[in-house]
């Protein structure tokens, strides 16, 4: 691991707790800052309106951290709009979004489209298909951006368990989600931007940055945006002025392994567009177990080595006259 990134896991690596929400509140109310939270929904009614409940009531009535809600509908076939609209969300489908520009599948689409329909000077990203969902999740990523000016993204860090439908934690144990980061986008970024080796969730769905870097920003249409983000932010703003925040444990639902290979493709091709700045491949992986109350990094040599067609050893060609 770099010695920045070992530098960067101390001093931008924090834990939900680190920062007491009344410290958050005096520096929004002396900031003047304000914060939009937005939900891309594709058919989530099982879930969304729990999670806008939860904003609502923690973030939105009991103290005014979070100044609007917007779920923007991704092309639900389902009650999402309904259910989000009856817990006190904000609801703009897609289409109703630049419709000059007509929208395409994707939830980077919508994470894009929610620039135009949202107003806060922060804006939170956070998945609708959150089970036991916690404000916590909101707190922690949008804290650090009205504390520290000198941030510009947060992304969340969490205990990502397989669950069931119900959400009850499967067999396979903790730490067996996040596939496609543990098999796609962990070893991308280290090998290709070792910088952002120290993130424990790339691909975590919450995260909050602010809007004057978000505009700046391409965004891919489907999953590749979250590994696009960070990439393009890293190059923008630097590895100091992004930062993760521990927020205990996720729970979402899981596609199947074909979806999350389809997901893995968009990842890679995000990548490779990216792929085209120079820079340095970095024979190494730092994956991560939790400790206690911290991530303990695991750093390991990548085998690289590749041996030449058979056909140029000598060997073969002799054996093969033989
Ligand atoms: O075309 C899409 C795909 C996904 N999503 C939303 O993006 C979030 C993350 O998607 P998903 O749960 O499918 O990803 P996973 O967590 O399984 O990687 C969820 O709120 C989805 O409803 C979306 O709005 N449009
Ligand atoms: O992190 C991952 O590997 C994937 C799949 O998670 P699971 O293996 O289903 O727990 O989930 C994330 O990836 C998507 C692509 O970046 C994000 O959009 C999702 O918000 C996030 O849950």
């Amino acid at each position: 691991m770099l010695e920045e990134v070992e530098r960067w896991l101390i001093e931008r690596s924090w834990s939900v707790s680190d920062r007491p929400l009344h410290r958050i509140l005096a520096a929004k109310r002396s900031s003047g800052q304000t914060v939009s939270v937005v939900l891309p929904a594709l058919d989530e009614e099982a879930t969304v309106g729990d999670i806008v409940s939860v904003i609502r009531h923690d973030l939105v009535l009991q103290v005014p951290l979070v100044d609007e809600v917007v779920v923007i509908d991704s092309g639900s076939t389902d009650r999402t709009s309904e259910v989000a609209a009856a817990a006190g969300a904000t609801v703009v489908h897609r289409d109703a979004i630049l419709p000059r520009l007509p929208a395409v599948p994707g939830k980077g689409e919508v994470l894009w489209r929610s620039l135009l329909v949202t107003r806060g000077d922060i804006v939170c990203f956070v998945d609708a298909d959150l089970r036991e969902f916690s404000s916590d999740f909101v707190t922690g990523i949008v804290g650090p951006l009205l504390t520290d000016p000198g941030l510009q993204l947060v992304k969340a860090m969490y205990d990502r368990p397989m669950t069931t439908a119900d959400g009850n934690i499967t067999g396979a144990g903790a730490g067996q989600g996040g596939r496609v980061t543990e098999l796609m986008a962990r070893p991308l970024l280290n090998m290709h931007w070792p910088q952002l080796a120290g993130f424990v969730q790339p691909l975590g769905g919450e995260y909050a940055a602010r809007r004057g870097l978000l505009e700046q920003l391409p965004f891919p249409v489907g999953y590749g945006v979250e590994l696009g983000m960070l990439v393009d932010a890293l190059h923008l703003v630097g590895l100091d002025a992004l930062a993760q925040v521990d927020v205990g444990v996720r729970k979402h639902r899981h596609q199947d392994g074909q979806a999350l290979g389809r997901m893995a493709a968009a990842i890679y091709r995000t990548a490779q567009l990216r792929l085209a700045r120079a820079h340095l491949l970095r024979p190494s992986l730092t994956q991560f177990e939790r400790a206690g109350d911290a991530f303990e990094p695991r750093t390991y040599s990548v085998d690289t080595e590749e041996r030449p067609p058979m056909r140029e050893v000598a060997e073969y060609q002799s054996r093969k006259v033989a």
